[in-house]
This record gives structure tokens, C-alpha cells and sequence, in this order.
């Protein structure tokens, strides 16, 4: 395989567009995208119990060129990576939701558009080449959520996310101590006109807006209202897997919602086993926090995941160039993911699994350590 060589300065890492993002924004702006909550316990977890699982290597593996391709929901995507819900991509970049959407588009890469987007879903919509799905939050003014899920039934998009995680947003200090308020020119566009818009403050709007009297019959009111199959994003135990499947889930996301709602609990990938274990191969488990590279993605395959989403990491490649930057970082994160593919001897992501991968504290392969995980065959 060859690559061309890279220009000066060029992001070489998901971490170098972080980098550049840094030096783009305005402090506060930094600090509400990349902060977590509490002391940020669950947020550095995320990332470091990634460098704690050792990869096993396969050698003369014989592969010319791997197939990173999946199939979700009968949709091909062209690695298992998807960008996960983030409110106001405009924070970032004016290219907003729209920017980033075309970008994953090319590549035949899914977004998951946040109710709190700042381009309304159709526009997103138009700008999409490959699967869109819809993160919904439950309003307590309930006709505003059930409106969003036909609008996106009606805009093509093929799944809802229900957000499970999160009765109002948790303690972001670094927001706190700046005083963060959204700015004027950036506004949640699928939102106007209702009271779930309401203030530019995240965490005090959601404690007034959010509905906490949500419960898990949430999943059969917006799968029968809108005929789409809804997942359930932010399940980290197999008691709430259970429930989640007992729900009706079409998926799980394994998700702590990037370590910015409950802080102290398991990192993502720490829960993964667990609920990929509750939910018996009845439906696809997916993940989301931490990764930041391509061995990361084949990691959290060998665990059970389906396929990923990266949250953070689109909106930095955001700041840093744009729509054409998000198109650079998933092209990065694709090329890793099928060098470390290679190297590890799979053509295929069908094939990793828990034999690809040593856990911490342990000297063999997870296989002898973790429960089988999902059955891939599963559309
Ligand atoms: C700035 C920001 C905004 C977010 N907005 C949402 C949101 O609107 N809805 C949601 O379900 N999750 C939201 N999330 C959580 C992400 O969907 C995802 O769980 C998390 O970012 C994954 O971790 P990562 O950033 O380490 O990849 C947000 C995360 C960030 C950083
Ligand atoms: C009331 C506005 C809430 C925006 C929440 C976005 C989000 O989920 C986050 O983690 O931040």
C-alpha cells in the first residue's frame, strides 16, 4: 500500500487536528467541545484504556488491498466509522452540519445529525450522500420531539438515536467557571419557534427542557410513529441492554456521551464486553468515546462493536479546514483502520475478533477473557 508523502504541517494524527482546532477557537468554545464532566475522570479513561489493549499480529498475511466495508441496517458503509450526534457543528466552522455531512457523504461514511444541529434536517439532508440518522432528545413539550422524527422520516434519514444518558447535561465545570453561553449567531435551526430552543446556556436550558419522566416506552412511541428503527445511545450496563432490547431497540450504542454526563463511570470501551454479552447477538452493538485512531476502531471491533462513531474528533477537523478537513481526518481514520487491518491479518472487518486483541493484565488473547461477542451475520 502507498501513500503519498504528506505536506508541511499537514495532520498526521487525529490528535494534530485537535491540535490545530485548539489554536482556531476561542477558548471557551475549546474548552465546551473538549471538556467532560466532573473531574474529567470518564473523559481521560475514554482515550487511555485504548493504550492498554495490545494487538496481535498476523504475519504474511497475504493481503493485497482489505475490504473495510460494513453493512448496517442493510446499508453498506464504506468502514464501520460513523460521526456521532454533536450539537452546533457552527461552533466549530460556518461550513456547520452541512460541511460535515457532504464530507462523510463522500466517503460513504454515516452522520448522526444532533437535535441540536445548527442546519435544519432537511438541509442536511441535501448535502448527504451515504446514511443520515437522527439523535433525538425528549422535550417535555413532547409534539416537539415526535415532530423532529417525522421530519427526519420524511428527509430520508434512516434510524433515530434516543439519548438515554442524559435527563439534563452533567456538570461541565470548564463551562461553568467560563460562563459559556452559545453565541447568538449559532441556533439549534430544527428547534425555532418551539421552547425546546430556549437559552443559550446548555445546562441550565436542559434542566428545563429535557423530559425526565422519559422511560424505556419511548423506543415503541417513535419506532411506530415513525416506522424508523430507533437505537438507544448510552447504555454502559447489561442491566440497561436488557432493557434496551426488551424496548425494542433496532441497535445499542455503547456510549458515557464522551465522558460529559455521569464522570467516574467505565470508560466506553470497558463497558463494551458487557452489554455486547446482555444483548445475545439480538442487535447490533455499536461504540462511541475515545477513539482517536485506527487501531482504536479495530479494537473496539474485536471487542463486539459493530462499527464506531467519532464525536469530537469531527468537529476539530471541523475547526481546522472545514468540510474538506472532516474529508482529511476520516480519510486518515479509514487508511489506519485498514493498515491496522492488514497487519493484523483480517481482509475484512467480519473477521476481527477477540483473538486480535490482548487485554490489560491478561497474557492471551481476549478470547479467553471476554464473553463471545455479536453475531456479525446480523443486518
Ligand atoms: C461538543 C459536543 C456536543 C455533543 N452533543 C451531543 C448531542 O447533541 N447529542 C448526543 O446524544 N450526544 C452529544 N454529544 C456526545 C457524542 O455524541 C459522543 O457520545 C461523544 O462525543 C463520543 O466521544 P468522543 O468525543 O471521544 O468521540 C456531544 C459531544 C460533544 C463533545
Ligand atoms: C440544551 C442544549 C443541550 C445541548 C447538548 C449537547 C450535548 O449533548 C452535549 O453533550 O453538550
Amino acid at each position: 500500500m502507498t501513500s503519498a508523502a504528506p505536506r508541511a504541517g499537514e495532520p498526521l494524527t487525529l490528535d494534530d487536528f485537535a491540535e490545530h482546532a485548539r489554536r482556531e477557537l476561542l477558548p471557551e468554545v475549546w474548552d465546551f467541545i473538549a471538556g467532560g464532566a466532573g473531574r474529567e475522570r470518564t473523559l481521560a479513561a475514554n482515550e487511555a484504556v485504548f493504550g492498554t489493549v495490545r494487538l496481535r499480529p498476523r504475519a504474511l498475511p497475504g493481503i493485497e488491498q482489505p475490504d473495510t466495508s460494513v453493512e448496517v441496517f442493510g446499508s453498506s458503509w464504506a468502514a464501520p466509522v460513523g460521526i456521532a450526534p454533536v450539537a452546533y457543528h457552527s461552533l466549530a466552522h460556518p461550513d456547520g452540519e452541512t460541511g460535515t455531512a457532504a464530507a462523510a457523504g463522500r466517503l460513504g461514511l454515516p452522520l448522526v445529525v444532533s437535535t441540536f444541529a445548527g442546519r435544519t434536517l432537511e438541509e442536511v439532508a441535501g448535502a448527504a450522500d451515504a446514511p443520515l440518522w437522527l439523535q433525538l432528545y425528549c422535550f417535555r413539550d413532547a409534539g416537539t420531539t415526535l415532530r423532529l422524527a417525522l421530519r427526519a422520516r420524511d428527509s430520508g434519514y434512516q434510524a433515530l438515536v434516543l439519548t438515554v444518558d442524559t435527563p439534563f447535561t452533567g456538570r461541565r465545570l470548564r463551562d461553568l467557571r467560563n460562563g459559556f453561553a452559545v453565541p447568538a449567531h449559532v441556533t439549534p435551526a430544527n428547534l425555532s419557534g418551539s421552547a425546546a430552543a430556549g437559552s443559550a446556556t446548555p445546562g441550565a436550558h436542559s434542566r428545563l427542557a429535557f423530559d425526565r419522566s422519559l422511560d424505556w416506552s419511548a423506543v415503541a412511541r417513535l419506532r411506530d410513529l415513525s416506522g424508523l428503527p430507533v437505537l438507544a445511545k448510552g447504555v454502559l450496563t447489561a442491566r440497561d441492554a436488557e432493557a434496551a432490547v426488551g424496548a425494542g431497540v433496532a441497535g445499542i450504542i455503547v456510549s458515557n456521551h464522551g465522558g460529559r454526563q455521569l464522570d467516574g463511570v467505565q470508560a466506553s470501551l470497558e463497558a463494551l464486553p458487557e452489554v455486547v454479552s446482555a444483548v445475545r447477538g439480538s442487535c447490533p452493538v455499536f461504540l462511541d468515546g475515545g477513539i482517536r485512531s485506527g487501531a482504536d476502531v479495530l479494537v473496539a471491533l474485536a471487542l463486539g462493536a459493530r462499527a464506531v462513531f467519532v464525536g469530537r474528533p469531527a468537529l476539530y477537523a471541523l475547526a481546522a479546514g472545514g468540510s474538506e478537513g472532516v474529508h482529511r481526518m476520516l480519510t486518515l481514520l479509514i487508511a489506519e483502520f485498514a493498515d491496522t487491518m492488514v497487519l493484523t491479518g483480517h481482509a475484512s472487518p467480519g473477521t476481527i475478533d477477540a483473538d486480535t486483541v490482548i487485554l490489560p493484565g491478561h497474557g492471551r488473547p481476549a478470547t479467553e477473557t471476554t464473553a463471545p461477542h455479536t453475531d456479525r451475520s446480523h443486518g
